[in-house]
């Protein structure tokens, strides 16, 4: 079904930059919402609720939702178009820098739920999977290439696929066509459900130091785990066979196939004060200096 009352305005245009892309399949948005499982103890934090088509939905079945809108307009207008509910706070806010304890009186638990921009969905992501503050569980509409790797299986990992399945646990809820936005994007997408751990799957002390680690071991995907490890970390051969063998982990095995406890080992066997990653790529930031990427 078509939802007619959100995701168009006569007077202004979706804005690209923002990733305004609204969706308007009603089912969907009651898919996403049934996802959370929300319940009147429940507070539920929206990145990006634009028009508010999962909102009005959120404050009707959540004790209070928390929306986080980065187009000032759109958050200026959102809580009239869903009739002004009690529960609803509006924050003019970007999802990757608001201060998540600032969101709420209490620092209670909370769930998260959104239909993610695509150009922020990652960082806004692994915002929350890290924080310390973070959400119990995650409903997130991302890019369907994004999602198949956040759930991607050992033999088809990522990066990404670590960064997520070390916080938590992912399962596909829907996929959804392009046709199901206003206006259609040219990639099509599906929710995801991102249930946190109680703890990651295996022990790392410093979490910096394993995504270090993780990062140069994916510097060449296609590469083997060894070259890729010494092309990633600037470590010579050398230091790294001893670190393979150490872990029981065959060096000609390619970095998708390896599970979270297999990298830890790696991590805990990397001799100390030895560079885990290497950089080779600095990017110019915003301010015009040069910056190196960090997780
Ligand atoms: C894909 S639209 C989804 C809108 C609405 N939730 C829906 O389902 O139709 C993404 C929304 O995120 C907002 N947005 C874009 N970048 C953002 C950011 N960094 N932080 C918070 N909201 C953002 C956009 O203005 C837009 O309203």
């Amino acid at each position: 079904m078509l939802d007619t009352t959100v995701g168009s305005s006569p007077a202004r245009r979706p804005r690209k930059s923002l990733g305004q892309h609204f969706l308007t399949d009603t089912r969907i948005a009651n898919r996403i919402v049934a996802a959370a499982d929300p319940s009147p103890a429940d507070t539920i934090v929206e990145i990006g609720p634009g028009s508010g088509i999962l909102t009005r939905r959120l404050v009707q079945v959540a004790g209070q939702v928390v929306a986080v809108e980065l187009d000032p307009a759109l958050a200026a207008r959102l809580s009239e178009r869903i009739g002004n509910p009690d529960n609803l706070k509006v924050l003019p806010a970007d999802g990757r820098t608001v201060e998540i304890s600032a969101l709420f009186d209490d620092g209670g638990p909370y769930k998260l739920v959104a239909n993610l921009p695509y150009y922020a969905a990652s960082p806004i992501v692994r915002r929350f999977l890290e924080a310390a503050l973070h959400p119990t569980l995650l409903v997130v509409m991302v890019q369907r290439e994004v999602a198949a790797a956040m759930c991607a299986p050992p033999g088809s990992m990522t990066l990404l696929s670590v960064a997520t399945q070390f916080y938590a646990v992912p399962s596909v809820v829907t996929q959804v066509p392009a046709r199901s936005f206003r206006p259609p994007p040219k990639v099509a997408s599906t929710v995801v459900k991102l249930v946190m751990r109680d703890k990651p799957p295996a022990d790392v002390d410093d979490t910096s130091e394993f995504f270090s680690l993780v990062r140069a071991g994916f510097a060449a995907p296609r590469k083997q785990l060894r070259n890729s490890l010494v092309q990633g970390s600037g470590c010579p051969a050398e230091i790294v066979s001893p670190v393979l063998e150490a872990a029981g982990i065959d060096g000609q095995r390619r970095p998708a196939t390896l599970t979270i406890p297999e990298w830890a080992a790696l991590n805990t066997g990397w001799p100390q004060n030895t560079p885990r990653h290497r950089d080779l790529r600095p990017t110019a930031g915003s301010d015009g200096r040069r910056h190196h990427r960090t997780r």
